[in-house]
């Protein structure tokens, strides 16, 4: 669904990484490790066009994202794109709710009305209840399950998410890794960018970003046989 084709980043004189090519297909699940700086986050927006590469190019359908203008750019992270990155990027001051709004507001529920799909969205990342308390009055793993719950009503094609566990006890993680999981089954392509081993386990493909290229396998047998580096 997403190949990415030579891709390149510099800032100034480093190399971040460079030659990096693979692939996303609908349902799979892949985990990009590798050292704290080795550039996860990096590569996560540039898949995400919140960075740009200094090479190469991402296809998407056949088109190459990284040239996309303004507009579609737009279009692209709206229609397409689903982030659950660190900083959660909700609103603050507003309430669960109002938060899952944004989203419903843009596309319709499958089935439905909004009001019926959010609350069947907070109950599957385990908040039932919770949708009138204001986003600040929420712990940081709770704020990540209600971005994990914005995502479930967007359905992208395409989640992108950078340590999407870090906040999170055992019984979380396992929730959220379980919830992209099915995200992928059901036809979404998940690229995660983790530091946690029973994370990267869980996923069809490893690529770990060392000394500036990515190496890695799309076969699980051969990832096991020759660890990733630890990150
Ligand atoms: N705009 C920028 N200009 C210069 N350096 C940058 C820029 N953006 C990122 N970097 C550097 O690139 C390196 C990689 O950062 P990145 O956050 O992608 O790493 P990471 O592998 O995700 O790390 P972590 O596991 O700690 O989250 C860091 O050294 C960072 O300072």
């Amino acid at each position: 669904m997403i190949d990415i084709e030579n891709l390149s980043k510099s800032f100034d004189a480093r190399t971040l990484w460079r030659n990096v090519n693979f692939t996303v297909n609908r349902g799979e699940m892949l985990a990009l490790v590798g050292p704290s700086g080795s550039g996860k986050s990096t590569l996560l927006n540039c898949l995400g066009l919140l960075d740009k590469p200094s090479g190469g190019a991402i296809r998407y359908e056949g088109s190459d994202i990284t040239r996309f203008g303004r507009r579609e750019t737009l279009r692209f992270r709206r229609d397409t794109l689903g982030y659950l990155f660190q900083h959660y990027a909700l609103i603050e001051n507003a309430t669960v709710d109002e938060n899952l709004e944004v989203v419903t507001k843009l596309r319709r529920p499958l089935k439905g009305k909004a009001s019926t799909a959010i609350a069947e969205a907070l109950d599957r990342v385990g908040l039932a209840g919770r949708g009138t308390e204001k986003i600040h009055h929420l712990s940081g793993g709770e704020q990540q399950r209600v971005a994990l719950a914005r995502l479930l009503l967007q359905r992208p094609a395409l989640v992108l998410a950078d340590e999407p566990t870090g906040a999170l006890d055992e019984a979380n993680t396992t929730m959220v890794v379980g919830i992209l999981r099915e995200m992928s089954k059901d036809g979404c392509a998940v690229v995660i960018a983790t530091h946690d081993a029973d994370v990267r386990n869980r996923c069809d493909a490893v690529f770990a970003v060392h000394e500036s290229s990515l190496v890695g396998s799309p076969h699980p047998e051969a990832v096991h046989s020759h660890p990733a580096p630890a990150g």
